[in-house]
């Protein structure tokens, strides 16, 4: 197999970060590498709202193209950013360690999270507006769009008092300072996927095993397979709100929470599963059957 790959990714400087933490894995184990940025429509688009069905694989479909012109061996994506069907031919080959996978709110001093009533927060998260919102009732959400720099600026500029993120992109970003506080997963589901880094490639055997050999960490592929088998099984063209995190714990245990809204949030429905690390995509399965058979497909 030829020591040289090329990675193509996004240009923000949140996924040349995140690409480079694979990159150097891979020059550790004897890789050559050439990074390759690639404009994607989502980049191009980044004042539209992305919210609904009109948002998803925006960030990811003219990579998807490259990898199956040949002009990149593997793509570095966030995941959750990724569809879950991916272009025909195209595979997930590993899952880098998952960082912090909690949501933060930013505020422009950081220390401060004391908000006046009426704050207007910065999110373009249904998911997360959805299950803020009765728990701090008070403040404002309001869409934001743009990359991470983009968001704090317009905070610093007043835009905005506060902002809710991942904390996984505030901390690859090296912006733990602005974290006002982080909620805690009952207060606040992660969308599927959140925190772990995916490396796609073209279905090539040899190829995937060797990235799978240098990259993969195995708790997070068991969480992002149950993750992203629940959205599958929920989804269908309908976009609720939806918030997933799967945990692998002792003696082979998988543990999963699932959380599904209506887009007012006058309908939201916890739950939680146990199953095995044997079979995380059942777990994920299992899991959305409980919230279909609530009747939540009526909710679209
Ligand atoms: N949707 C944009 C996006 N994609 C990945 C991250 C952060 C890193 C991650 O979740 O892995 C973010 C920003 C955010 O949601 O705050």
């Amino acid at each position: 197999m030829k020591p040289y790959l090329t990675i193509g990714t996004r240009g923000s400087r949140l996924a040349l970060i995140q690409t480079r933490l694979a990159a150097e894995r891979l020059q550790q184990a004897g890789f050559e590498i050439t990074i390759k940025t690639i404009l994607t429509e989502g980049d191009r688009k980044q004042h539209l709202s992305l919210r609904g069905t009109a948002g998803v694989g925006l960030f990811v479909r003219e990579i998807e193209r490259a990898l199956l012109a040949g002009e990149i061996d593997l793509a570095v994506h966030s995941l959750k950013d990724l569809p879950v069907d991916l272009a025909p031919g195209l595979q997930l080959a590993a899952y880098l360690r998952r960082e912090d996978p909690r949501e933060a709110l930013l505020t422009a001093r950081g220390s401060d999270p004391v908000l006046r009533p009426g704050a207007v927060i910065g999110t373009s998260s249904l998911r997360r507006v959805v299950q803020l919102q009765t728990l701090y009732p008070a403040y404002q959400y309001r869409e934001i769009r743009g990359n991470i720099d983009t968001r704090i600026r317009k905070m610093d500029q007043g835009e905005y008092d506060a902002l809710v993120l991942a904390l996984a992109g505030i901390k690859r970003l090296g912006a733990e300072e602005r974290v006002g506080r982080i909620y805690s997963l009952d207060e606040c589901l992660p969308a599927a996927g959140q925190g772990i880094i995916a490396v796609q490639v073209r279905a090539d055997f040899s190829l995937q095993s060797r990235l799978y050999g240098a990259l993969n960490d195995r708790a997070a592929e068991l969480a992002a397979r149950a993750e992203r088998q629940f959205l599958k099984r929920l989804g269908g063209g309908c976009r609720l709100p939806i918030g997933a995190f799967a945990e692998s714990g002792p003696d082979g245990r998988l543990a999963m929470r699932g959380m599904v809204a209506d887009s007012a949030g006058t309908r939201l429905l916890r739950h939680h599963m146990n199953g095995s690390d044997a079979a995380p995509e059942e777990l994920g399965a299992a899991l959305a059957e409980w919230f279909l058979e609530k009747g939540i497909v009526d909710w679209c």
